[in-house]
């Protein structure tokens, strides 16, 4: 459902992703690892639309996310081309990113009533059950300054389901976190991963996090794939020099 098809994206020289091909299926749980700068974080800014290719189409269940279709020419997508096609897609950040200025569930409600154009009452509804999902449903009128880094992570969590996406994109969402509030946050991925099929693109330092959620690891160096295969075989027995010198590296933190 997912197709990276001969995407360059480069920062002024610095070609951060090397005519990358990949895919994923509907449904996937894709962690990606890889030493620091090797364009992870890209990618998943590539799928938000918070960035744009160089070269390449990335496409999103057979509709490309970087173009448009005009006849039978791709040509760049319009702006409002891409904010009809990324409602699909959501993202949780490593810094939470909640509108200061508006409460818990105000934070939630704000893209499905101005986005999507659901009405108030069905937008609080289900924002309610997202905050029983989250374990935050007594926090309803709370301001983020007012809640941990892990409560604000699971509001960030609750705000990018509320929006109903096929794909969420996870990155580091717990590297900001003290570490007693990274479980909670893990363990509400982990539930949201066993009771929907939303494909996911993960990429977190949390090994044992990643085998129990993905099933797909894609490891990358230098803008592109160098080894893929399932958690179990990639973590215990990778193959390529690359891979194995960087799990010996994390795994020993
Ligand atoms: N907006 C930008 N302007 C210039 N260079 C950028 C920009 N965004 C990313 N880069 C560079 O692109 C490279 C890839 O960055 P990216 O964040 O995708 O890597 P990463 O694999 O996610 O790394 P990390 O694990 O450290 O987060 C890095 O060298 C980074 O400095």
């Amino acid at each position: 459902m997912i197709r990276f098809d001969d995407v360059v994206k480069q920062f002024g020289d610095h070609v951060v992703l090397d005519h990358l091909d990949f895919q994923v299926a509907r449904g996937d749980r894709v962690t990606l690892i890889g030493p620091s700068g090797s364009g992870k974080t890209t990618i998943l800014r590539l799928l938000m639309t918070l960035e744009k290719v160089n070269e390449g189409v990335i496409w999103v269940d057979g509709v490309p996310l970087t173009h448009e279709e005009k006849g039978s020419k791709l040509v760049p997508a319009s702006e409002k081309y891409v904010r009809r096609i990324r409602r699909r897609i959501g993202m949780v950040f490593q810094q939470f990113n909640l509108f200061p200025n508006m409460n818990v569930i105000e934070n939630i409600t704000e893209a499905p009533i101005h986005v999507l154009g659901l009405d108030k009452a069905a937008a609080v509804t289900r924002a309610r059950e997202l905050l029983e999902t989250v374990g935050l449903s007594d926090k309803e009128t709370a301001h983020p300054t007012q809640l941990s880094g892990g409560q604000q992570q699971r509001v960030a969590i609750a705000r990018a389901l509320a929006m109903d996406p096929d794909i969420l994109l996870l990155d580091e969402v717990t590297s900001a976190l003290d570490p007693e509030l990274v479980a909670d946050v893990l363990d509400v991925l982990r539930n949201v991963a066993r009771t929907t099929d939303i494909t996911m693109l993960i990429v977190t330092h949390e090994m044992q996090f990643a085998r129990d959620v993905s099933n797909r690891v894609m490891m990358f160096d230098a803008g592109r794939v160098v080894e893929e295969g399932d958690p179990a075989t990639i973590f215990t027995a990778p193959k390529n020099e690359r891979t194995k010198t960087f799990l010996k590296a994390v795994l020993a933190e």
